[in-house]
């Protein structure tokens, strides 16, 4: 046990998912009295999202988190008005959130090139403000990084979820039979014939009490936040994490991990879910997955297998409920083109969707108008144009 600690510990000092910073905006340069001129404004700090970067690179790169704008030039006889101090930049990954001390969201880089702005910086000196320049603002800022994938993987540890990201994509994740082998968020790419690609993120495994910190806790379940559908991975055999601690089938897997994420955030139990029941290969592993099934079908009636503090609010109702094996290859293909039919569902709902809400906006938009035009010509009396309603 020490040993897997150690262990944990070692691996997972090498990924960096949140970041305090200290930046300031730059201070404004002095105007000059007896010309009245003004000082250049201080630089600004702003967090870019910048591709192939990561928070571990900014860490190294700046061990004192320290980001301070450009100081505003003073106005001088040459030049009455200052100039502006230099912006500083702070080159970001994509997938973060930037939040200052307190939790309040500042701003979302969820595509290359996003920028939010930091910390301001002071405005110079003015006739108006008696030539005296003001400091930038100062502030603590953490950037978090939630991992953007059309999929992420949840299950419990030696579910096979590194195995089935493997023989489904181009990730070669870290592969063991003890529990806990994945210690950080991989991400894999599927490719299908017509060059469309998704993005499935691989986590390490959850275990039964998770929310009280158990295992790895919740810690991970964030990078689960942003992606668009989650995949459960069990064992059709169940899992026992330790001789101590109870043998759970794979319908009570299903069921403490939906807890365990409603526990984390409820909202993440309402996203679209699909079902990989893995290790097909073992023995009497066709009853397994028929007994599974058929507790799927009326849940409620199996609630006396789970602890009563751990039996879910709402049953998922998967999406698809697949039987594969990762390590033969069997049902593979067909796991892939059910995500693919799954994502692509859901693609279309969200444009139905926003469609619909375009067009609900413009019924809205064009309503207001034309109120507004029956205002103008009621107050200015004038009769104006004439319109029919249908
Ligand atoms: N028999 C059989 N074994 C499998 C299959 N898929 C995975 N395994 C084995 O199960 C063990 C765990 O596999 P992983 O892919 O590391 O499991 P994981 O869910 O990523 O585990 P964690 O990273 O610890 O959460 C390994 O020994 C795999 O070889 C399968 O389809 N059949
Ligand atoms: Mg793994």
């Amino acid at each position: 046990m020490v040993h897997i600690s150690r262990i944990c510990f070692r691996k997972y000092g090498n990924f960096v998912d949140n970041l305090r910073l200290y930046v300031r905006g730059g201070t404004g340069g002095m105007a000059l009295p007896r010309l009245g001129g003004h000082g250049g404004n201080g630089g600004n700090v702003w967090v870019v999202a910048t591709k192939n970067m990561t928070l571990k690179r900014i860490k190294d790169k700046y061990p004192l988190k320290r980001f301070v704008g450009g100081s505003g030039g003073n106005s001088s006889v040459r030049a009455l008005k200052g100039e502006k101090g230099k912006d500083e930049e702070i080159l970001a990954p994509v997938g973060i959130t930037v939040t200052s001390d307190d939790g309040r969201i500042l701003g979302e880089l969820n595509a290359e090139g996003d920028r939010v702005l930091v910390a301001k910086g002071g405005s110079g000196g003015t006739p108006c403000s008696s030539f005296e320049p003001k400091k930038g603002q100062v502030k603590h800022i953490r950037l978090d990084l939630k991992l953007i994938a059309d999929l992420g993987l949840v299950g419990f540890p030696n579910a096979g979820k590194s195995s089935l990201l493997t023989a489904l994509s181009n990730a070669t994740p870290q592969i063991a039979s003890y529990a806990f082998t994945t210690l950080r968020p991989q991400i894999g790419k599927v490719a299908y014939p017509d060059y469309k690609q998704i993005s499935i993120a691989d986590l390490p495994g959850l275990i039964e009490g998770a929310h009280l910190n158990r295992g790895m806790g919740h810690k991970f379940l964030k990078h689960v936040e942003r992606t668009k559908q989650l995949l459960f991975v069990v064992d059709v055999g169940g899992f026992q994490l330790a001789s101590k601690t109870p043998l759970r089938s794979a319908f009570e897997a299903v069921q403490l991990l939906t807890k365990e994420l409603e526990l984390y955030k409820e909202e993440l139990v309402s996203k679209p879910a699909l079902l990989v029941v893995n290790k097909m290969d073992l023995p009497e592993a066709d009853e397994m997955l028929e007994e599974l099934k058929e507790q799927l079908q009326n849940p409620e009636d199996f609630t006396n297998l789970l602890p009563d503090d751990m039996i879910p609010k709402n049953f998922i109702t998967f999406r698809h409920v697949v039987p594969v094996s990762a390590l033969t290859g069997f049902g593979v293909d067909h796991l892939k083109s059910c995500i693919r039919l799954s994502l692509d569902e859901y693609a279309a709902m969200e444009t139905g969707d926003t469609h619909q809400e375009k067009l609900q906006a413009l019924r809205q938009q064009s309503h207001e108008c034309f109120r507004n035009e029956d205002k103008v010509s009621l107050s200015s009396g004038v009769g104006g144009t004439q319109r029919t309603t249908s």
